[in-house]
Order: C-alpha cells, then sequence, then structure tokens
C-alpha cells in the first residue's frame, strides 16, 4: 500500500523543510555579512586604494584554471592588461581585494615603490613570502627563496664565484657549444634550417652553459646531461618541473601522488633530477677529497658548484651548508641560470626575424666590431652593445622574473609618488601581513619610464652599460639577480655568431603577416618564469 502523510505528517514535515529552509538561510545571510565585513576590513587595509575587486586572489586554483575575465584576473592578467591596468585606475600602484578568496595585495609598476619593498636591504620591512617561494623549495632552502641571516649566508657564500674568470669561461664554451650546435645539427651541410621551436635549442645551450660553467659538467651539445638510468635528459626533466610548478604549489601535497599523466609526469622529473643532482653531489664530493689528499690537482675547479659542496663539508669557508641547502641551491642555480636565458633568448630570436632593419644594423656592428672569419672575443663584448640592446629589450617585453612578491613582516609605510606632472608622494599604511607585489611587467611598460613602451626598440639601450640600474629586469638593489653578466655574457656571445652567419626570418603559416605572426607568437605563457608562445623561426647561412 503506498505510503501517504497524514494531514499532521505532512504539516509536521512542512514545519521541518521550513526550519531547514530558515536555518540554510541564516547560515548564507552571516556568511555573506561576515564576507562582507572582511571585505571591508580588507578595503580598509589598503587605505581604499582603487583597483580591482576579483572573486578570487590571482595565485589560487581559480585563478590559475579560469583564464582571465573582469571577476577573475587569473595568473595571466598583468600581462593580458599590460597597456591598460594601471590607466584604468590612474595609479601607479593598485590594490587587488578578492570578494570571495584569497588575501589582499598591492600591485605596483612604480619603481620607486618596487625600490622600497624588493630592494633587499639589511633594514627592510618586506620579506618573501615562503607560501609563494614554495615552488622553489621542492629540493630545500636556496638563496632566491631566503630572506635575512639565510639569504646573507647564501649571497655571500655564492657572490665571489660570479667573477672575470666565469665570465671568460662563458664566452668560451658559449663559442665552443656553438660550433658544436653547428657540426652535431647538420646546419654546416645545410644553407636554410627551420626550427619550428627555437626554444630546442635556446634552452638546450643554456642549460649546457649553465652546466658547463656553473658545475664543470662533461657534456657537450652531442651527449647533453641525462638522468641516471638514461630514461630522461635534464632539458626534459627541468621542463617538466617548470610546466607542471603551478600544481606542486596549489594542490595539497596529497594530490601529487594521484594517478593522472601530467602528476606521474611531475614526480617522475622531480625523482629523476634529484638523482641526477645526487650522483653529481656524489662525484664532486670525491675529487675534493682526493684533491685535500693531495692526489689530484683543484686548480681547475673553481666553479660555484664546488664552493657549494665544499661549504656542506665544511670546507674553505666560514659559512656551512646543509644537505637541504646544498641540493635546493644546485637546482635553483641549474634552473635560474637555465630557463631565464633561454626565453629571454627565444624571444629576442623573435623580434629580430620581424624586424629585419634592426637585425641588419646589428649584423653591421658584428662584422664591423669582429669581421667575419674569426670568432668574437670577451674583449670585444663592450663594443656590441648593439646586441646587448637587442637582448635587453626581449627582457624589458618579456621579463622573465615577471611578479616579485613581498609581505610586510611588520607595521610599515609605503610612499607611492604622485601621478606623472605632480610633485610629491603620499604616504600610505601597510599593516603586517599586507603583500606587495612588483609588477614587473607594469614596471616596464610604464609610460613614466619609456616612450611607446609596447615598441620593440633595442636602440633604447644603446650605450647603456652591463651594471645600469636604469635597466631593470634583473630586479634592483642588493638582491639584484647575481646572473645578470652570466646572463649577458652567454647572449651576447650566442648571438653576435648566429647573426652573423645566419639570417633569421619568421615561419609564416599559409596567408599570415608578419603582424599577424608576432600577435600570435610573441605572446607570453606563465610556466615558473614568464616564457613565449613556440618560436617557430628559419635561419639562412649568409653566403
Ligand atoms: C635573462 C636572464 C635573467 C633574468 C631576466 C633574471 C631575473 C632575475 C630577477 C628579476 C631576480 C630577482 C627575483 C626576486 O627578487 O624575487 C633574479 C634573482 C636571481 N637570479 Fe636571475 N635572471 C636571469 C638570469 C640568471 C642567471 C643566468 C643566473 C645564474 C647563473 C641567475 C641567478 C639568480 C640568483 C641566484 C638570484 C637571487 C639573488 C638574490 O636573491 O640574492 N639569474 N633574477
Amino acid at each position: 500500500m503506498p505510503h501517504t502523510l497524514s494531514g499532521k505528517q505532512g504539516l509536521e514535515f512542512l514545519g521541518e523543510m521550513s526550519l531547514f529552509v530558515k536555518a540554510s538561510f541564516t547560515i548564507l545571510v552571516a556568511f555573506i555579512i561576515s564576507k562582507a565585513l572582511k571585505y571591508r576590513r580588507n578595503l580598509q587595509t589598503v587605505s581604499y586604494l582603487p583597483g580591482l575587486r576579483p572573486a578570487f586572489f590571482p595565485m589560487t586554483i581559480p585563478g590559475l584554471v579560469i583564464p582571465t575575465t573582469w571577476w577573475n584576473p587569473g595568473i595571466m592578467f598583468t600581462w593580458a592588461w599590460r597597456f591598460h591596468l594601471y590607466k584604468w585606475f590612474g595609479s601607479e600602484t593598485i590594490s587587488l581585494v578578492p570578494f570571495l578568496s584569497g588575501p589582499v595585495a598591492l600591485y605596483t609598476s612604480n619603481l620607486d615603490v618596487a625600490r622600497q619593498v624588493a630592494g633587499g636591504s639589511v633594514t627592510t620591512n618586506f620579506v618573501k613570502p615562503e607560501q609563494f617561494s614554495r615552488s622553489l623549495l621542492f629540493f630545500g632552502m636556496n638563496l632566491v627563496a631566503a630572506d635575512g641571516e639565510t639569504w646573507r649566508t647564501h649571497r655571500r657564500l655564492m657572490a665571489p664565484s660570479f667573477n672575470n674568470d666565469l665570465y671568460d669561461l662563458v664566452w668560451t664554451e658559449t663559442l665552443k657549444t656553438y660550433h658544436e650546435m653547428i657540426r652535431s645539427d647538420g646546419w654546416d651541410k645545410e644553407s636554410i634550417i627551420d626550427q619550428p621551436v627555437v626554444q630546442k635549442i635556446t634552452f638546450k645551450l643554456a642549460l649546457l652553459i649553465i652546466g658547463k660553467c656553473g658545475f664543470g659538467f662533461p657534456f657537450d651539445w652531442a651527449t647533453p646531461p641525462i638522468s641516471e638510468d638514461g630514461s630522461m635528459s635534464m632539458q626534459e626533466a627541468l621542463r617538466i618541473i617548470s610546466d607542471t610548478n603551478t600544481y606542486a604549489l596549489f594542490l595539497p601535497k596529497w594530490t601529487h601522488d594521484l594517478p593522472f599523466k601530467k602528476l606521474k609526469d611531475m614526480r617522475t622529473a622531480h625523482a629523476q633530477f634529484r638523482n641526477f643532482m645526487h650522483a653529481q653531489i656524489a662525484t664532486k664530493k670525491d675529487r675534493i677529497h682526493l684533491q685535500s689528499a693531495g692526489t689530484m690537482d683543484d686548480s681547475a675547479d673553481s666553479d660555484f658548484f664546488t664552493t657549494l659542496v665544499r661549504a656542506n663539508e665544511g670546507q674553505g669557508s666560514k659559512l656551512k651548508l646543509s644537505d637541504d641547502e646544498l641540493i635546493g641551491n644546485v637546482f635553483i642555480m641549474l634552473f635560474a641560470g637555465h630557463e631565464t636565458t633561454a626565453h629571454t633568448l627565444a624571444v629576442a630570436l623573435g623580434y629580430l626575424a620581424i624586424y629585419e632593419e634592426v637585425q641588419e644594423e646589428i649584423y653591421e656592428q658584428i662584422v664591423s666590431v669582429c669581421g667575419t672569419e674569426n670568432d668574437p672575443e670577451l674583449s670585444h663584448y663592450p663594443k656590441l652593445d648593439k646586441v646587448l640592446a637587442a637582448f635587453y629589450e626581449a627582457s624589458r617585453l618579456f621579463p622573465s622574473g615577471f611578479i616579485m612578491i613581498r609581505e610586510a613582516h611588520r607595521d610599515t609605510t609605503l610612499q607611492l609618488p604622485n601621478p606623472v606632472g605632480q610633485e610629491g608622494h603620499t604616504t600610505i599604511p601597510i599593516p603586517k601581513g599586507t603583500q606587495v607585489i612588483v609588477d614587473m611587467i607594469g614596471v616596464q611598460y610604464n609610460p613614466r619610464y619609456y616612450e611607446k613602451p609596447e615598441e620593440y626598440r633595442p636602440s633604447r639601450w644603446y650605450g647603456v652599460g652591463n651594471e645600469s640600474e636604469t635597466f631593470t629586469a634583473f630586479s634592483i638593489g642588493p638582491r639584484a639577480c647575481l646572473g645578470r653578466k652570466f646572463a649577458t655574457t652567454e647572449a651576447v656571445c650566442y648571438l653576435a655568431m648566429l647573426l652573423r652567419d645566419y639570417t633569421v626570418r619568421p615561419i609564416l603559416r599559409p596567408g599570415e603577416s608578419k603582424e599577424q605572426w608576432k600577435e600570435r607568437v610573441l605572446d607570453a605563457k606563465v610556466v615558473m618564469t614568464l616564457g613565449v608562445q613556440d618560436v617557430p623561426l628559419r635561419f639562412t647561412r649568409r653566403t
């Protein structure tokens, strides 16, 4: 017999239902009120500075998976809105206050503000927040992620290795590697070489140069570094680590073991890379022990890998590194030392391919400085300022270190310079825990500093010295990039050889114009650093 509700039961049921609806409604109202109160508090925190009011903070899972829209800017908004963002709000420093979830932050495209937060002086009120440095800490504490006394120790240990002997070696090895590439990839047998993804060669080059010069690895173009079991090249492992770093950063740790292909690749790459580093460290330790015993000459071992391993062994320095710090620094130097340079070289070649007149101007300088027969020498470097400018300008438009995240570790203030044309500044309070993000894309597309910032114009850097702080893509102040001269030495040498021997042109799709190619190809993609889409190029040997 079908079960039916009596009148009394029906009333009770409706009563319970309405109780449930009432309870849900009350919870919803309480939730909305608490969010609204929190939102108001957050607006106070940023002194009601104009800015974005999205649902989520950009560096959260929704920020990563949902494309850039007005209600969810996502991780790419500083790139997607690079021409308008700060104009919209009439300020070079804006706030970002999510109304659903995530911390508040200030984003700045102003260099004076960047100096106040990212300069990294001893008395700084701002530190690198650990939750965002996590992607750099997979393998252990290191120079890039560290702060305070730990940072000072790591920097003091590493900085002396970045000297003229190193740059001499970088130059020599880049020349050698260029010739190896020409021979082993068969470029010497063809007059036209198509590279559908130029990053394949720029990444290989940059990894080999950091490996040879910074670590003394015995690899070359034909036999690049591979994992201990031979199953994965280290270039591939580092690419996967970089591509999947957002999973590692934002997904809870337990999810990393789930049986999805991306996660499996991530685990394999991490394991292979870790084994590779352990094997290299073991080999280096053996050498150091033999050298200490006087049975091996140590004059050739001046690379920073030796410095790190010695510090781990408690030799040669008062500064001791733990095992985790050793492996953390090995990873960071291999990583920072190649991905940044490789992306920027790909971008520079992409722009030079479409701006033929700029390419010709640079070619003429190369030939006038080095001739067409002999390889350039390191002493030519200062005279190849147009080559350096081509690289600098690529790095301005695609700054591989695209955001520098800092957090106030005590209550402090910031001086925000008034808009262009108005003297003075406005001081705003910054409560402890507030994030201040230096938007390097914003800085480098800021019309206050660059005329027609959207244009690729290497000439703006002609004559600008290698150390000049007017060039900001390597950051500023005591925490500026330690590898700047390393990167520019490698880039100038490689570009000088390549552009002297070959013309570079874009590989266009049928019916595609150069302008359309530029729109399609010279577009950013975020991995661990800011990269560029696959750049397809044609190299034609100059006769
Ligand atoms: C185009 C190439 C490069 C660019 C645009 C670049 C950019 C940067 C930026 C913006 C920072 C500051 C990051 C922050 O404070 O959050 C930085 C730091 C650093 N870079 Fe580079 N970099 C490049 C190449 C290199 C190379 C080749 C190496 C090593 C050989 C290197 C090693 C480092 C290190 C160790 C730091 C940390 C310095 C410190 O905190 O004391 N970089 N780089």
